[in-house]
């Protein structure tokens, strides 16, 4: 991995055309130590030089008078500034959202040059995107803020790239595809097209700094939408550069305002701006209160208790353990299909399959960010939730359990070694500790369990009171197994087989929640009609009337 130099303060550029925006970017002949669209040198934010992350609105990037420090998750130093809008400040980003219609920015009647423009920037930004020093540049900045080891984090930056590759040429204008239907008479045909909503905000966390925000960003602004984009401030540099990447490709500067601020203030400008639709994606606790405050107007990428179930057919057990470390600890637990309970048929109870997870989890290590600071649960808490766990009838620690050692992570955040605890599936069901052993920990935790050729049904009665189906593994080549599970169950995204995992959000397959009618989606055009538009029939009765008619008897 190469390092490079950016020279601090370069200002996004005007978007540029055709070749010479390529050769203003011409990695061989001009200088190899800049990026011309950032404004952050990521090897050399520090205490000593904090980088600063702008607000962008109404097509102007701003500062702001009350600035949010964070502190760098890894050694504790104040190392970025985030110009942070309070209550009083919001009213900028209203009147913006405001002023865009509800019939949006374009749509197939309005500007449908705009589908074949967004076509270009995502043909401009995938490229740019593919270029090795700035992959390297939004990876590196990702593991700034977000530690995990630079393949998570390259990860996050390929899915991207490749999403925008998809969405090259003439494939926003496919999104926007219309059908129509021969009407009943003459003159008459009815037409089904893709409407945006006009005014939306996005709302996203801190796991994936650059992939979930991306994505549905390009998808609402495809479909004609203009967005207010809102990232959790602890991460929001690596997006604000991302914004700065895609005016250096050509999106118009006021087709997306881009705001800090803490979720009470982005809740108030919601009130009072009004979009017409919301994609949040973040905890079921703020989904669940925005759902009533937006009055249903929303789409939810919510938590993730995510569950594995092994079958009876035990085979390939090093790669079933080596993905069930993957799953349940890299990212350090914290992804939201990370796997946070194992089912192991008593089959597989009989192998050597948890010793060899714990093995492969004792192979990770700060010093490549494949274990690292848990960023919204502390030390404490963790180890207080397995204190309780450990206190069930029959419970035991698999292993993990302990802090973190000889580290500098700050103790806002937390650091333990990956972990799993072991509860016998009839305690699980119990009704005064299920919902314990069911809480969201988002970190490198996860319970195990095991079960016996006949209670495959309570397995599938513990996956049924779940309150969140996001993802889901069944591991198993035996389809009458894989046909009952899948019957049973519901999980949005769902992988099985033997090589099934839960984790995996690539940008060729659907990623969202199921049986929920709030549910949102993300990364296939399937996933941004859904979420980004909505269905209006136009049906033209052009005439002629049928010749000698006449004012027929009331009805
Ligand atoms: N389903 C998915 O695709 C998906 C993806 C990633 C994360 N997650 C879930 O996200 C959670 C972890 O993220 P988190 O702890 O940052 O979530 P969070 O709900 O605390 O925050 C998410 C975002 O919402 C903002 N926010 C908080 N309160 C708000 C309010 N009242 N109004 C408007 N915005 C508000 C935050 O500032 C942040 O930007 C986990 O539960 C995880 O499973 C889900």
């Amino acid at each position: 991995m190469f390092r490079f130099l950016v020279c601090r303060g370069v200002t996004a550029r005007a978007p540029q055309e055709g070749l010479s925006w390529f050769s203003s970017f011409n990695l061989s002949s001009r200088s190899i130590h800049s990026i011309p669209f950032a404004t952050v040198d990521v090897e050399e934010i520090s205490g000593s030089q904090p980088a600063e992350v702008h607000n962008l609105v109404q097509g102007k990037w701003k500062g702001s008078s009350s600035w949010n420090t964070l502190l760098d998750p890894l050694n504790g130093d104040p190392f970025i500034k985030v110009a942070d809008v309070d209550e009083a400040g919001i009213q900028p980003y209203v009147e913006s959202l405001s002023k865009c219609p509800k019939h949006g920015l374009h749509n197939p009647f309005k500007e449908p040059e705009r589908y074949l423009l967004f076509g270009d920037i995502s043909a401009k930004a995938a490229h740019m995107l593919s270029l090795p020093k700035v992959s390297d540049f939004f990876t590196r900045l990702i593991q700034r803020v977000a530690p995990k080891s630079y393949q998570q984090a390259l990860g996050e930056v390929q899915v991207t790239q490749k999403f925008l590759e998809n969405f090259s040429g003439d494939q926003v204008r496919f999104l926007a595809r219309s059908f129509g239907i021969p009407g009943n008479h003459l003159g008459q045909q009815s037409h089904g097209f893709r409407w945006p909503y006009g005014p939306v905000a996005i709302i996203t966390p801190f796991n994936f700094p650059l992939e979930i925000p991306a994505l549905q960003l390009m998808g609402a602004l495809y479909m004609g939408n203009k967005p207010i984009l809102k990232v959790d401030s602890k991460v929001s540099i690596v997006m604000e550069q991302m914004m700065r990447l895609l005016h250096y490709c050509g999106l118009p500067v006021d087709d997306v305002d881009f705001i800090n601020s803490d979720g009470k203030t982005m809740n108030k400008i919601l009130l009072e701006a009004n979009p017409r639709m919301t994609l949040f994606t973040g905890s079921s606790r703020v989904a669940d209160k925005l759902a009533v405050d937006l009055k249903g107007r929303i789409k939810l990428e919510d938590a993730g208790f995510d569950w594995k179930i092994l079958g009876p057919d035990v085979q390939e057990e090093d790669y079933v353990a080596w993905i069930c470390d993957q799953d349940a600890y890299a990212c350090s637990g914290q992804k939201c299909s990370a796997q946070s309970m194992l089912f192991m048929h008593e089959n597989w109870s009989r192998t050597s399959l948890v010793s060899k997870i714990r093995d492969l989890a004792e192979r990770r290590n700060l010093g490549d960010l494949t274990i690292g600071p848990v960023l919204t649960f502390t030390t404490e808490a963790m180890l207080e939730h397995m204190s309780k766990l450990l206190q069930i009838p029959g419970s035991k620690l698999l292993f993990g359990g302990e802090p973190l050692k000889n580290h500098s992570i700050p103790p806002i955040y937390g650091a333990i070694k990956p972990t799993a605890i072991y509860v016998p599936l009839e305690e699980i069901l119990k009704k005064n500790t299920y919902e314990l052993v069911t809480r969201e920990i988002f970190g490198p935790f996860q319970i195990v369990t095991d079960y016996k050729r006949d209670q495959l049904p309570m397995v599938l009665d513990a996956v049924e009171r779940m309150h969140a189906h996001l993802t889901a593994a069944v591991v198993s080549n035996d389809p009458l197994f894989l046909q009952e599970v899948i019957g049973n169950t519901v999980n949005g995204t769902t992988y099985a087989g033997l090589r099934a995992r839960t984790t995996g959000a690539p940008q060729n397959h659907w990623f969202g929640p199921a049986g929920d009618p709030r549910g949102a989606g993300i990364g296939t055009p399937e996933a941004i009609k859904l979420v980004w538009s909505c269905h209006r029939e136009i049906i033209y009765d052009v005439g002629p009337l049928p010749r000698h008619w006449e004012i027929p008897p009331s009805t």
